[in-house]
């Protein structure tokens, strides 16, 4: 479980990168962290991994700072900038000095490099000949060295390829799986929502939202649709429910489904379609929330 509380970090004169984030990445979830450019993603977990001191706050991983674990790679696995591996050594060479510092088995190099698809070869060819895809592999892997219960991402698919997105999706999904807690971030909303269970929305430094990902979508509506459009809307009318149909002859409403299933059927209508109105709905909210961060939002 990572916690963090009231963490604040202010830069030179005054610049607030992070204004009083507080949240929680809870064991067997994984954790998605977004916002836009600059929003503080990086700063706050560069604090919590003690690389960067925070101004007032704390964050905690089970209850201790990361500065004050005995062996953190053994509890925490970090990926927070690919490109900061030694360019000059090769994969190899870095997991096994990883895995030296930490006190583990030689076996575990070879289980890593196999675990994220890094073939032989590519494990001898020196880091700076590296794709920023196959640095993401071998951060993966580092992270993953130790079999930490904890694991901190900073935007691990960057640089990844389809395959590889997925690769990493079902890797984490099954990490969560298993007990451990993943908390990740990333600057776009379709990368994320496909594997988190929990959002936390950060703009501006600011946390704007946070909940379970069902939460969210709740909070976004809903979509209805039925053979008999005319008569679904009259039925939302009299059921005093606010609501919206498009183009398509879709319902659009605040409310859950569950309510408006309940509607349709005291109406006697079918309904051929009603669900939360997610993917282009979220990335609305995420871009609302965040609107006053957006370079391009801010711009028009
Ligand atoms: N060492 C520093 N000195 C001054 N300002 C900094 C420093 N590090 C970060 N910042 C500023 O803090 C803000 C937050 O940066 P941060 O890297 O945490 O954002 P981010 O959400 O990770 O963005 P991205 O998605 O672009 O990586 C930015 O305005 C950035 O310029």
């Amino acid at each position: 479980m990572i916690t963090v509380e009231s963490l604040t970090k202010t830069y030179g004169r005054g610049f607030t990168a992070v204004d009083d984030v507080s949240f929680s990445a809870a064991t067997g979830r994984v954790t998605g962290f977004l916002g836009p450019n600059g929003a503080g993603k990086s700063t706050t977990m560069r604090i919590m991994v003690g690389l960067t001191p925070a101004t007032a706050g704390t964050a905690t991983i089970d209850g201790r700072r990361f500065t004050d674990l005995p062996n953190p790679g053994r509890e925490v696995g970090v990926l927070l900038d690919a490109s900061a591996q030694h360019a000059g050594r090769t994969g190899r060479e870095i997991l096994t000095v990883a895995q030296r510092t930490m006190g583990l088995p030689r076996a575990r190099v070879e289980q890593m490099l196999e675990l994220v698809s890094l073939t032989d070869e590519e494990a001898d060819r020196r880091v700076r000949n590296y794709s920023l895809g196959m640095r993401q592999r071998l951060g993966i892997a580092t992270a993953l060295l130790g079999d930490p219960h904890v694991l901190i991402l900073d935007e691990p698919a960057n640089g990844l390829d389809p395959a590889g997105i997925r690769w990493m999706r079902d890797l984490l999904r099954g990490y969560a799986d298993r007990g451990g807690t993943v908390l990740l971030s990333s600057h776009l909303l379709h990368e994320i929502e496909v594997i988190a269970d929990d959002l936390v929305v950060i703009g501006n430094g600011r946390i704007v939202a946070r909940g379970t990902k069902a939460e969210l979508l709740e909070a976004i509506g809903t979509v209805a649709r039925s053979k008999d459009a005319p008569a679904l809307a009259r039925a939302m009318e009299e059921a005093d429910l606010a609501f919206t149909v498009h183009a398509d002859g879709s319902v659009h409403t605040e409310v859950g489904p569950e309510r408006v299933g309940e509607v349709a059927h005291a109406a006697g209508l079918a309904l051929t379609e009603l669900r939360h109105a997610d993917g282009a709905g979220l990335e609305e909210m995420f871009l609302e929330l965040t609107a006053d961060t957006q370079r391009e939002g801010a711009a028009a």
